[in-house]
């Protein structure tokens, strides 16, 4: 019979602590992040697979300096995030876990990450992964971030590099390929956060964040997701215009660009914050099925 768990009190403060320092890494957000590195390295090869020990040490390594950026944005805006009520609960603003040990956990993380990265994938990949890791705890946290409400769109740029960098590892170069799928994550960052800030705007405005429903409204807002919404979907098309992906990618594209649009015009024509929560919602699967469909594709081209 296998050993029954004893709980003391030292092993649950041992499991929560453990778990604060999980939480600070955002898994969430950057489980998509990291999955969207991995569709950029199947893709990157033309036939077959890429090796299976190069995709474990770029995929561990890639969410290693993830997790140390978000650690780091949680490091810096702890007492913006303690003013709002989506973030209030994190492990900094409740005390659970010290800025002390956060910037020696990051930098454990972070630098475990980039030597993985340059020992077992290569150097270019490792310093796409550093410029990436600067681009969203430096660049974007600190400077965009507090200053400007196209903080996200210009920010955007390092969320959109996770493909970038999956190639990268596999290939040692960036071709326009990969340059394509960046350009699908830029121009769906806009919708994806605008939707968010919507039905958040007076937590923004609480933490004196220029967020754009808070500096131009949310009729500019709603607009704006729209237009960009529609950009995204030309986006998409792209790869398939350059005869990257097939047709299974295009239909995919097609009716996921069209149902990202559906909430989009709904948002704009009648708003309501469970709607601008629903595109949220969406944008994120949005995401997942278009990086899936993109891997269907390349294996099942027809
Ligand atoms: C500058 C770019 C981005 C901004 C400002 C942004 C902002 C946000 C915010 C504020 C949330 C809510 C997080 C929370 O409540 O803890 C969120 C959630 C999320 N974001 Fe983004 N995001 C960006 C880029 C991305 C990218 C590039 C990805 C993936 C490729 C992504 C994937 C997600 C996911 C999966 C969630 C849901 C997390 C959950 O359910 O807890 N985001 N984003
Ligand atoms: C090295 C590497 C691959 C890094 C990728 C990290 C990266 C660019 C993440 C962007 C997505 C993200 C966590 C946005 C949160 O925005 P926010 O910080 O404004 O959200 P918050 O209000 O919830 O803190």
């Amino acid at each position: 019979m296998p050993a029954a768990k004893v709980h003391t009190p030292e092993s649950h403060i041992a499991g929560s602590r453990l778990h604060a320092f999980y939480v600070l890494t955002k898994p969430r957000v950057n489980t998509l992040i990291v999955f969207c590195a991995i569709i950029g390295m199947f893709l990157a090869v033309p036939d077959g697979l890429p090796p299976p020990a190069l995709v474990l040490a770029a995929t561990v390594g890639i969410a290693c300096v993830a997790g140390a950026a978000a650690a780091m944005n949680c490091l810096i805006e702890a007492h913006i995030d303690a003013r709002m009520s989506r973030t209030r609960g994190r492990p900094l603003p409740r005390g659970e876990i010290t800025p002390r040990e956060t910037l020696a956990f990051a930098t454990a993380l972070g630098g475990t990450g980039l030597v993985l990265l340059h020992q077992l994938v290569n150097p270019l990949t490792m310093w796409l992964t550093l410029a990436t890791f600067v681009g969203y705890a430096v660049v974007y946290t600190i400077f965009l971030k507090p200053r400007t409400p196209q903080n996200i769109v210009i920010g955007g740029a390092s969320g959109a590099m996770p493909p970038v960098l999956g190639w990268a590892a596999v290939t040692g170069e960036v071709s326009a390929d990969a340059l394509l799928l960046f350009l699908i994550i830029f121009a769906w960052t806009p919708p994806h956060f605008w939707s968010l800030a919507l039905y958040r705007s007076a937590d923004y405005a609480r933490a004196g964040l220029p967020m754009l429903p808070v500096t131009h409204g949310p009729e500019f807002t709603r607009l704006s997701v729209l237009l960009y919404t529609c950009i995204l979907f030309g986006v998409t098309l792209l790869p398939f215009a350059t005869r990257m992906s097939g047709l299974l990618y295009l239909i995919a594209a097609a009716a996921l660009g069209g149902a990202f649009l559906g909430h989009a015009w709904r948002l704009y024509r009648d708003y309501s914050d469970a709607r601008a929560r629903r595109a949220f919602r969406f944008s994120i699967l949005y995401l997942f099925l278009l990086f899936a469909a993109l891997l269907a594709d390349h294996y099942l081209r027809f």
